[in-house]
């Protein structure tokens, strides 16, 4: 069958696979299918040839061939037009009368025929098939084509828009290769004047190389400089870890000595209130005594009148006594008489009767004057009870005397050890005091910002300060925003816009008092026009609570001098106040102020206009000449000088064209002490100023010589504290920083060791320098 089928003719319609027909390009594929002429290869069956049943004719099956299997060996047979046509034309070969062998012929012919027919519904129900799928296949073709256009509409504007791209890329690379072309040019042009400058560097280089070699032998020098300089550097390093160390210890013994301070500060506190209520207690009883020396003294007269009533009462009774005996006597005389009258002479009766009644009087007169004895006599004893009384009052108020007495001697000795522990203490919280503020260092730095003020203008809310929370800045950091960026510092103190006076106060108030130990203070206020600087210093001295610096520091000495009168100091003060402007000094003290020339009343008493001069001493302490010097005594002389102060720099503010916030303000409270007891005598100094505007100082033209050169207190042996005052608005920010940047600067400095300026009394205390 296999041979037989090589032999066979091509089938008719070329067969043409699914997958061939996505590999042929589109416009092809839509010929293909257009005409409708291919034919899936699922509907070409491999066609039997009919020759194989038409050559039955030649070669009839035999019996066997035919009946079942005959559906399965023809049913895959094919006709072709002309078999069909023979089949149909086909005429029976047998002999006209042989009907068994027609009948054969027939029913083989019949049976062809049928298969022929069957062949034809099967290829129909073929035809119908393929040409179902083949609608199919065309209606996915066509889905496929009309999506393939689109996609092909989009992939050309696509490409439009990339030519168009392109077209545009492809101008501005012309630009640029003109450009390009252009610089190429330059370049050219710089090339060959490079050229010309390789020549000469090349000079350059051979003079260079020279110098290389120099400069390697100094690199050698260099190296061996530096490793010196390493092994100076480790040494410094071990040094600065030494001085750490030794810091760690410092700042340990800073802590401890800070605590005994304050335990010691409590004791003087327990000791004073014990000296307190001693003291009202030891007057009370010297009042108690003064009235019981009172009461004794009206007893003690009391009596002594008493003693003279009772006399005059016993007197009076004895003369009634010898009255009545006298009236008795001669009422017995009478009675005798009258008896030895009627018995002798019998006289008359009427003289008898005169007799009776005479003697009847003298008995009533009798009995009258005994009823006086007795109420004599009664008065008497009531006396005597009196007297009695008072005799025990007056012992008891003698014993209560005595009692009191012993009570205020014992209360006398304690005092005397109060005041005596007092002292101690007092002596060594000073130690202790100084060695606190030589760890701290000798110069400090607080910070304080002013609040938000109404002139400051609107739109000046937003915060430009900010105070840091963690536990080591707390108190003591600032934090300044300039056009977005933030600026640190860190100060001794620093105090936000909510600090009273008095809570500034208090941190300086151990300073202040170093200056009646005999040490030289300095208290100066830095910082911008309008920051707060007057205001910290002097403040508002008739309202209380708006104190400054400068009235609570005095009014803290003259507190604190009284109470060290007790243990024997006696402070004398002197104050100046002089004013810096434009270079020039200005006595604010000096009597005739308003007349514009300055002092009468002068240190040397020379009267007329003064011009004063700095002068340094032998012993290095600075002062002005012609400066007027006050002796104060209380805080009330104080207050008059401040307020006269005050008015000669409003005076002077007005012939200055409203420029104060050029002028330094310079107030001087020179403090000397003598104890009587310990024969120690102590020299301070109190300087307290508010400087001009920081910004003014470059601005003015004023150099600050003058300043500088009475303020020692700075640059020596002081203890010195600067305020720096921040106006918190943001216009001011710029100033702010300058001025915290100078702080910084200043805090960092190390000024020398303060001396104490105290001996065992010595010369002339009339005098005392400025520094
Ligand atoms: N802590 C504060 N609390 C309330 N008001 C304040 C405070 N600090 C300053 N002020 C007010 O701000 C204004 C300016 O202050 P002040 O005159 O003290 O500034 P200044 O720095 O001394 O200026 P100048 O350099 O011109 O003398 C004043 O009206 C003052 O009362």
């Amino acid at each position: 069958m296999a041979s037989r089928n090589q032999n066979r003719p091509p089938p008719r319609s070329p067969s043409i696979k699914k997958e061939a027909v996505d590999d042929i390009p589109f416009d092809k594929r839509r010929k293909l299918g257009a005409g409708r002429t291919a034919v899936p290869t699922s509907t070409v069956r491999t066609r039997q040839a009919f020759t194989v049943v038409n050559n039955r004719q030649n070669a009839p099956p035999a019996a066997s061939d035919v009946g079942s299997a005959e559906a399965s060996e023809y049913g895959n047979i094919e006709f072709s037009k002309e078999e069909v046509e023979a089949l149909l034309n086909e005429k029976p070969k047998a002999k006209k009368y042989d009907l068994k062998a027609k009948m054969e012929q027939m029913t083989e012919h019949n049976k062809r025929f049928k298969l022929c027919v069957k062949w034809f519904q099967q290829v129909d129900e073929n035809h119908n098939l393929e040409k179902e799928k083949l609608r199919s296949a065309l209606e996915s073709s066509e889905k496929k084509c009309s999506d393939t256009e689109m996609e092909m509409k989009n992939r050309e504007e696509e490409l439009n828009a990339i030519v168009s791209d392109l077209r545009k890329e492809n101008d501005s690379l012309r630009e640029k290769v003109a450009k390009e072309e252009f610089e190429k040019l330059e370049t050219i042009e710089n090339l060959s004047r490079e050229t010309e400058a390789k020549v000469a560097a090349e000079k350059l280089q051979a003079s260079l190389s020279e110098q290389l070699e120099k400069a390697q032998h100094e690199i050698a020098a260099a190296n061996k400089k530096a490793n010196s300089l390493d092994d100076m550097y480790k040494r410094l390093q071990e040094y600065n870890q030494s001085l750490q160390h030794y810091n760690g210890k410092l700042q340990t013994e800073l802590e401890t000595v800070n605590d005994s301070l304050k335990r010691v500060e409590k004791e003087k506190l327990t000791i004073v209130e014990n000296l307190g209520t001693l003291r009202t207690h030891y007057n009370s009883l010297q009042d108690q005594l003064t009235l019981s020396r009172a009461s004794q003294d009206e007893a003690v007269s009391q009596k002594e009148s008493l003693v003279n009533d009772v006399r005059c009462l016993r007197g009076e009774l004895q003369q009634v006594r010898d009255d009545r005996d006298r009236q008795v006597l001669r009422l017995q005389a009478l009675t005798a008489e009258i008896v030895k009258y009627r018995e002798t002479t019998g006289k008359s009766l009427a003289e008898l009767e005169l007799l009776a009644t005479k003697s009847k009087s003298l008995e009533e007169t009798c009995s009258s004057q005994r009823e006086h004895i007795r109420i004599l006599e009664h008065q008497l004893t009531a006396a005597n009870e009196k007297l009695k009384m008072s005799d025990l009052s007056s012992l008891e108020t003698r014993m209560a005397f005595e009692a009191h007495k012993k009570i205020v001697g014992d209360l006398q000795d304690r005092l005397a050890d109060a005041e005596r522990q007092l002292f101690e203490g007092e002596t060594l919280r000073k130690k202790l005091h100084n060695t606190i503020l030589e760890l701290k260092g000798n110069i400090r730095v607080f910070c304080r910002v002013r609040p938000l003020l109404p002139d400051d203008g609107a739109g000046q809310e937003a915060s430009v300060i900010s105070y840091p929370t963690s536990t080591e800045s707390l108190g003591r950091g600032i934090e300044l925003l300039q056009s977005g960026q933030k600026f640190p510092f860190t100060f001794d103190k620093v105090f936000s816009h909510e600090a009273s006076q008095q809570d500034v106060f208090v941190e300086i108030s151990q300073l202040v008092q170093s200056a009646l130990d005999g040490y030289k203070v300095c208290i100066f206020a830095y910082g911008q026009t309008g920051s707060g600087k007057t205001y910290t210093m002097m403040g508002r001295p008739e309202a209380p609570e708006q104190k400054g610096l400068i009235p609570r520091s005095l009014e803290q000495i003259f507190q604190i001098s009284q109470s060290l009168s007790a243990q024997g100091w006696k402070y004398k003060m002197q104050a100046s106040m002089l004013e810096i402007y434009n270079e020039t000094i200005r006595d604010l003290l000096a009597v005739n102020q308003s007349s514009g020339s300055d002092s009468v009343r002068t240190e040397n008493g020379v009267p007329g206009k003064q011009q004063y001069t700095i002068k340094h001493d032998a012993n290095g302490n600075t002062y002005v000449s012609d400066l007027t010097i006050v002796d104060v005594c209380s805080i009330k002389e104080i207050s008059l000088l401040l307020r006269q102060a005050a008015q000669a720099r409003s005076v002077g503010k007005t012939q200055m064209n409203e420029q104060s916030s050029r002028s330094h303000l310079v107030f001087t409270l020179r403090i000397s002490g003598i104890n009587e007891g310990t024969e120690q005598q102590v020299q301070g100094v109190l300087n307290l100023i508010d400087l001009a505007g920081s910004e003014r100082l470059s601005k003015s033209g004023a150099t600050g010589e003058r300043l500088k050169e009475t303020q020692p207190c700075l640059g020596g042996d002081s203890k010195t504290l600067m305020v720096v005052n921040i106006a918190p608005n943001p216009s001011s920010v710029g100033e702010s920083l300058c001025s915290l940047r100078f702080a910084a600067r200043v805090n960092a400095c190390e000024i020398g060791v303060p001396r104490r300026q105290t001996s065992l009394r010595l010369v002339d205390s009339s005098r005392l320098s400025c520094g």
